[in-house]
């Protein structure tokens, strides 16, 4: 029997199985082959180099954004309207074939957006090009639930199947639960939350069912089956989704009200350019994307381009905005000067661990800054000119 219709067996086997106390060790256990399997489906074929088929497009900008969707919900007509990048659309389903990319100018970041061919109910387990398709959603930091407003929501639910079984989770954090193989001594099993979904003898069974014989358990959190078998697992992709339904020009305003008021969704029309502009924000927002805008000392700040951290992705600290401007530049850090939303006063003072928001200013002071050499690495990111806008306010010239 091949792994598909093993697949198959065990979910309609969960699906017959009644569930309740009895039956929770087994279904624990049927779980744990079911998310073993596929892993096994996420193999790479042997010979399958997976090159050439249209779909490796180079990381560009400062995040990327997937359109994920059934055929013809105007993912294609999304992507044109945002980017100006024309990708083909029509009223046939499979029109686009292979990712397309464009770039969103949006709060002087640049933001690559992809398109990508509609996806299907079995895509997770090789059905079109779904594949492919999940694995370029795999590799962005936000994923774009298309959906037509006016058809079927089941539609939300089968795409996001499929995508978690690959092992994508939507909008969720990663389970907090430690857990580390260990050569001998046991299973250690622990907890410092309450537990309701989980004991000591389904945790055992799942390691069991991967041959795990001495580890260490520790639930920080009050976790479920799903969970612990992810961080078995190990190799799960936690991204952030919105829920985007589109075409809401041929719908009714009950409808419209009623799934602009669901979680993490926009509701937007492409062809009439209805809400397109809220649904940049919800993405900006959504990613956590924030902008620092460099000051040499005694020098205007450096409107013309920001240094674009997220939380996500590096994190949002002077460290890390050190980090981003040259490698060097922690180790000789001597203190930082901050303006903007996140110091208390103008400027503020502040270390290597100090949380920065979106538009501040900051400038670095080196430990080293008086010596040529040190002046002249700092400043070698900031070269040519300073725009000077309205924000320099914020910043006086002074420091
Ligand atoms: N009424 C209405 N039609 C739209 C809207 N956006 C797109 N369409 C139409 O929907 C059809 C499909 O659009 P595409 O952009 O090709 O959809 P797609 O999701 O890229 O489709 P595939 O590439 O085939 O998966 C086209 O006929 C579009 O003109 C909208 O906001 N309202
Ligand atoms: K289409
Ligand atoms: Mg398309």
């Amino acid at each position: 029997m091949g792994v598909i219709e093993r697949i198959k067996e065990i979910e309609a086997e969960m699906a017959r199985t009644q569930k309740n106390k009895a039956t929770e060790y087994h279904l624990g256990q049927l779980k744990a082959k079911l998310a073993k399997l596929r892993t096994t489906l996420l193999e790479p074929a042997k010979g399958a180099s997976g090159q050439g088929d249209g779909f490796e497009v180079t990381k560009y900008g400062h995040a990327r954004v997937a359109l994920i969707g059934f055929p013809s919900v105007g993912k294609s007509t999304l992507l044109t309207q945002l980017t100006g990048t024309k990708s083909e659309a029509a009223a046939y389903e499979f029109t686009t074939l292979t990712c397309i990319p464009g770039i969103i100018h949006y709060n002087d970041a640049k933001i690559q957006l992809l398109d990508l061919p509609g996806i299907i109910e079995g895509a997770a387990q090789g059905k079109g090009r779904g594949r492919q398709v999940i694995a370029v959603a795999k590799s962005s930091d936000l994923v774009l639930m298309v959906l037509d407003a006016s058809k079927n929501d089941r539609h939300k639910e089968i795409l996001t199947a499929e995508l978690e079984a690959v092992g994508l989770r939507l909008n969720q954090r990663p389970p907090q639960i430690y857990f580390k193989r260990k050569k001998t001594g046991g299973i250690s099993f622990n907890s410092t939350a309450p537990l309701t979904h989980i004991d000591e003898k389904l945790c055992y069974q799942i390691l069991h069912e991967y041959k795990i014989h001495n580890a260490e358990v520790l639930f920080r959190e009050d976790a479920t089956v799903d969970q612990l078998i992810d961080v078995i697992e190990g190799n799960r992709k936690y991204i952030k989704c919105l829920y985007v339904y589109n075409k809401i020009d041929v719908m009714g305003m009950d409808d419209v009200d009623r799934l602009s008021r669901l979680p993490n969704s926009v509701v937007i029309s492409c062809s009439m350019q209805l809400n397109l502009d809220r649904l940049l924000a919800a993405m900006w927002a959504t990613m956590g994307l924030v902008r620092v805008f460099t000051k040499p000392q005694g020098q205007h700040p450096d409107f013309s381009e920001p240094i674009v951290m997220s939380h996500d992705r590096g994190g949002c600290s002077v460290e890390d905005f050190c980090g981003q401007l040259h490698r060097s530049l922690a180790k000789d850090f001597k203190y930082g000067l901050v303006w903007g939303t996140s110091a208390k006063h103008f400027p503020q003072r502040c270390g290597l661990q100090h949380e920065l928001e979106d538009e501040d200013v900051v400038q670095i002071v080196k430990r080293k800054d008086q010596t040529e050499e040190g002046r002249g690495r700092f400043k070698s990111h900031v070269e040519g000119p300073v725009r000077i806008s309205d924000r320099v306010k914020k910043a006086p010239l002074k420091q």
